[in-house]
């Protein structure tokens, strides 16, 4: 068992949704540790450089725009294999095809507004992370 940080981003629909703190609970439940959090409005190229490794794919304009739609609460979650839990919590990305339970199941309706986001590697999590967060800013306990 390996203790990893990953990044996770309750997105513009489920941040209307008012659900932060259902979804925060769900971390807690799974032993994921919150620390870092902020909320944040995305630009349209703060969005673009996020999503960057989906430049070339159909959808990455349409992403773009609904991640710039409204604010989203972005958090560090640290705990054993985090990064795999955290995709285990949220589901498929399709929430159609997101088991029952999961985050998507639960709190999205379409695959392009599906409530969050998780890095998928320990590689693209340390990216993402850096992406948002300062070192200082990380609150480890
Ligand atoms: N076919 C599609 N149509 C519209 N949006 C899509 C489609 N496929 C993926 N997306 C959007 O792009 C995001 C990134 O796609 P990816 O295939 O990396 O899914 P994911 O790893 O499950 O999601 P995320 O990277 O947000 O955690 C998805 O979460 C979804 O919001």
């Amino acid at each position: 068992m390996a203790l990893e940080r990953t990044l996770s981003i309750i997105k513009p629909d489920a941040v209307a949704r008012n659900v932060i703190g259902e979804i925060y609970s769900r971390f807690e439940k799974a032993g994921l540790k919150i620390i870092a959090a902020k909320m944040k409005h995305l630009s349209r190229k703060e969005a673009e450089g996020f999503y960057a490794i989906h430049r070339e794919r159909p959808f990455f304009n349409a992403l773009v725009e609904f991640m710039s739609s409204g604010p989203v609460m972005i958090q560090v979650l640290e705990g054993e294999n985090a990064v795999a839990r955290n995709r285990e919590l949220m589901g498929a990305t399709n929430p159609k095809e997101a088991a029952p339970g999961t985050i998507r199941a639960d709190f999205a309706e379409t695959i392009d507004a599906n409530a969050v986001h998780g890095s998928d590697s320990l590689e693209n999590a340390a990216i993402e992370i850096a992406y948002f967060f300062s070192t200082t800013e990380l609150c480890p306990r």
